[in-house]
């Protein structure tokens, strides 16, 4: 140290502290206690401290003084001196966890950098880097205290932060694999405002320095290191003010490592880039201008590293993180016995920055915090920073109000058009994915007019035949007589059965007959008595004589299992029309008008529908709209899921794009993947498989993109409100059912218990699903009540989910 400098050491509290002229006069008092000791004092690092020194030739002793006479008269006000920084942290606290069990990792928390420095953030894994990182950024909020970036409150109208004026490289390698570098760079490009050809310029000069190989090599091939440096490479790409990054050079060899080092050290020399780098290799920190050591939620100091070193004589800066680190486990607080350690055992070079000239001009010093506050050594700027920092023009204050057109300006161009390219690039490099995603409704609905609906064929019904005794024939045979004949009634009867595609299988006994029903072998059982004709016959003949036991002959003893409810209500349809065909025959051949054997009800054509309506035709409105509804859902809730967990969304994000843009570029690709779909399966459902459609189709296309838009927005609130894809799945799983069950694709609405049918009303698919029966059924027009409120309901769906995930995207931050 010179000896023809003094050392002293000043306390200068910012504006709003409780600062008053007797405190000024007693550190006076107290700094020149100190100079005429001859104590060379300390840069009064430690917990929650601030101070300035300052090294003054003696010669200029009148003027120094004179300067600090200023300083303690007329400071800037202290958001002033904060704005000019290119990040300030105040009294910062954030916690995760619950109240009862909470988390803290930042605890009153003070950080200055300086622009146009280096500033390395050091502390063990888990001490709460990134998360004071991704506050500064914007992506999180603290629980208390302040940050201005860049002159502006992070996330405040007109900061530019998030923005292109931040560059971020997270710790995630936040990549896509399917991108080529020259891809990836141009998407990143684009967003910060780049051109093409201005990310070309650049692209050949980063793939130098960072030692990367073609620009045509796709990112997924890339090894580690190489993928983490094509990261940095995209946080470098458009030069911003702030450059942000988080453990840059993990996986990087020492040579690389060095190189990196000495690019930023270049960047930062015009004094209009600052870098905030965090790494786990603390001596490779030795070449920031300042580096702040965090612990317990705050730093131990925020100190140029040859400064630390000078210190706590120690050869490393392990060495002095760890004499920081025993120090604050013993407790010990500022103004206390280490405090006078410090002082007494510590020199402190003189500091020869000019950014520490007090003069009125260049006075950003500030030592921040009340009295007993963390220090930040915010006045102590790196020895390599220019005096003649052209800052760039500062944001307005936060408070200004937006002119009333700025509300409505949701997206810009640049970050849409990027946005958009990405999609479909994405989208080009899996299109084998993309093309299954498209045939995925195909397939569906394919199985669906195959599999659902159809009449159960070749119902096996066991049947034992006593007439067949009578006649001295065989169980098993059963003669069919036509014409006026009365013989082997059951016979003709059992010849109608078979006809109506009904397995009649002969047994000898009616045990066996039955036996077959109780083991699940037949759907049901039928005995006929062994005067079944004859009984028939004259059962209506003599309509108004007829004996009991005759009844009983005439009538056929049928068991049934009616376990399954839609294959008895056929079985038990075929029984009976079986036997109304046999009587209508007989009474035909026997030249009787056949309709006395009908029921005396005339059945008109029906008005809507078919005589004989099939599921099939019941089911397709609600499973096509199904279908394209949960298709929407999985493709945009994946798509989102694996931007946010690639960490793709959030470097997005800290970039400016925000997430009503992303939201809206999905919108925009994933409908048209949702029309090809929508077209896909209408086609197949009404031209292939011929399902009903009496009313129009451009109604029918027109609900179903509808309902496949608001699958899309619901999909973005599973995947804003979910933060992983486990969770999403449960979540859209649990919707499914609930969905489909209560929509009436499965069971009438009518059928159900009277308060599910009201909470039916108010489900998405509801009343899409009457909507489109209407009109494929009844061939209604949009006109209808019946059909304009599903397009209604689906409409007010896609808002309240949009609007659900906006919310979500602006508030459900850290
Ligand atoms: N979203 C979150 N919810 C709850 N706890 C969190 C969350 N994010 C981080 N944490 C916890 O906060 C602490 C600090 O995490 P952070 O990622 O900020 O540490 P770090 O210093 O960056 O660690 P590393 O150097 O290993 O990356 C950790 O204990 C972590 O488990």
């Amino acid at each position: 140290m010179n000896s023809n400098h003094f050392v002293f050491v000043s306390f200068q509290v910012n504006t709003y502290s409780r600062y008053s002229a007797e405190t000024t006069d007693k550190q006076n008092r107290k700094t020149m206690d100190v100079e005429s000791e001859g104590v060379q004092p300390v840069s009064g690092t430690g917990n929650g401290h601030s101070a300035t020194i300052t090294t003054i030739d003696t010669d200029d002793t009148h003027q120094e003084l004179a300067a600090r006479r200023r300083m303690f008269m007329s400071q800037p006000s202290t958001v002033a001196i904060r704005r000019q920084q290119a990040v300030c942290v105040r009294r910062a606290h954030k916690i995760y966890g619950t109240k009862k069990n909470p988390n803290v990792i930042l605890d009153g928390l003070n950080m200055t950098v300086q622009k146009g420095s280096i500033y390395g953030l050091l502390g063990a894994s888990g001490c709460g880097k990134t998360t004071l990182l991704s506050c500064i950024v914007g992506r999180r909020r603290l629980n208390s205290g302040e940050i201005w970036v860049l002159g502006g409150r992070p996330g405040s109208r007109g900061s530019g932060v998030p923005g292109p004026r931040i560059g971020y490289m997270p710790q995630e390698l936040a990549l896509y694999g399917e991108f080529t570098i020259r891809e990836t760079l141009i998407y990143f490009g684009w967003i910060c405002g780049m051109t093409a050809e201005q990310v070309d310029e650049k692209t050949d000069f980063l793939l130098k320095l960072l030692q990367l190989p073609n620009a045509s090599r796709f990112v997924k091939n890339l090894s580690g290191g190489q993928m983490r440096r094509m990261s940095l490479a995209a946080a470098l790409l458009h030069s911003p003010e702030l450059l942000i990054l988080d453990e840059p050079t993990v996986g990087v060899d020492p040579v690389l490592r060095q190189s990196i080092w000495d690019h930023l050290v270049e960047i930062v020399k015009n004094g209009n880039t600052t870098v905030i780098i965090t790494t786990h290799y603390i001596e490779e920190t030795r070449q920031a201008h300042v580096i702040g050591l965090m612990r317990g939620g705050k730093f131990l100091a925020e100190e140029s590293p040859a400064e630390l070193l000078a210190q706590y004589h120690a050869e490393s800066l392990e060495d002095v993180f760890l004499k920081l680190s025993v120090m604050q486990n013993m407790g010990k607080r500022r103004r206390s016995s280490i405090a006078q350690e410090v002082v007494e055992n510590i020199r402190v070079p003189a500091i020869s920055n000019p950014a520490l000239d007090l003069s009125p001009e260049e006075d950003h010093g500030e030592i921040s915090g009340e009295f007993g506050d963390n220090i930040s050594m915010s006045s102590r700027g790196p020895d390599s920073i220019t005096p003649e920092i052209q800052a760039p023009p500062l944001p307005p204050e936060e408070d200004t109000k937006a002119p009333f057109i700025e509300y409505f300006k949701f997206v810009k161009p640049n970050h849409m058009r990027a946005l958009i390219w990405k999609n479909f690039l994405w989208m080009w490099r899996n299109v084998g994915v993309m093309a299954f995603i498209i045939g995925l409704p195909v397939g569906q609905i394919i199985l669906f007019c195959w599999a659902i609906g159809h009449d159960p064929v070749g119902l096996r019904v066991a049947v034992t035949n006593h007439e067949l005794e009578m006649a001295n024939l065989s169980y098993a045979e059963c003669p069919t007589y036509t014409g006026c004949n009365y013989t082997l009634l059951s016979c003709r009867y059992l010849e109608n059965l078979k006809n109506r595609n009904v397995d009649v299988q002969m047994f000898e006994t009616e045990q066996e007959a039955l036996n077959q029903v109780s083991r699940g072998k037949a759907w049901a059982s039928m005995i006929f008595s062994h005067n079944y004709s004859e009984a028939l016959v004259e059962r209506s003949e003599n309509i108004r004589s007829v004996e009991e036991w005759t009844l009983d002959a005439a009538s056929v003893a049928v068991s049934m299992d009616m376990s399954n409810q839609q294959i008895g209500n056929l079985l038990y349809r075929d029984i009976q029309y079986a036997y109304f065909s046999f009587i209508e025959s007989i009474l035909s051949d026997c030249d009787v008008n056949p309709s006395n054997g009908r029921l005396p009800i005339q059945w008109h054509k029906p008005i809507y529908g078919d005589v004989s309506p099939n599921f099939t035709d019941f089911a397709a409105p609600g499973v096509i709209l199904t279908i394209i509804f949960f298709l929407s859902v999985a493709l945009t809730s994946g798509a989102m899921l694996i931007e946010r967990n690639e960490g793709i969304l959030e470097r997005c994000l800290v970039s400016g794009i925000t997430g009503v843009e992303i939201l809206f570029s999905h919108v925009t690709t994933q409908f048209l993947v949702m029309c090809g779909q929508t077209a896909l399966v209408i086609l197949f459902s009404f031209y292939v498989f011929d399902l009903t459609i009496h009313g129009e189709i451009f109604w029918v296309v027109m609900l179903t993109i509808l309902t496949g838009l608001c699958g899309m927005t619901f999909g973005f609130v599973v995947s804003c409100s979910c933060d992983n894809e486990r969770s999403a799945t449960y979540m859209a799983m649990g919707s499914f059912l609930p969905i489909v069950m209560l929509c009436g694709i499965i069971w009438p609405i009518e059928g159900m218990h009277p308060v599910v049918k009201i909470f039916s009303v108010f489900l998405p698919l509801t009343k899409s699903t009457e909507s489109l029966r209407s009109i494929l059924q009844r061939g209604w027009l949009i006109g209808n009540p019946n059909v304009w409120i599903g397009f209604a309901s689906t409409g007010i769906w896609i808002v309240i989910f949009l609007t659900i995930s906006i919310l979500l995207l602006k508030f459900k931050k850290g």
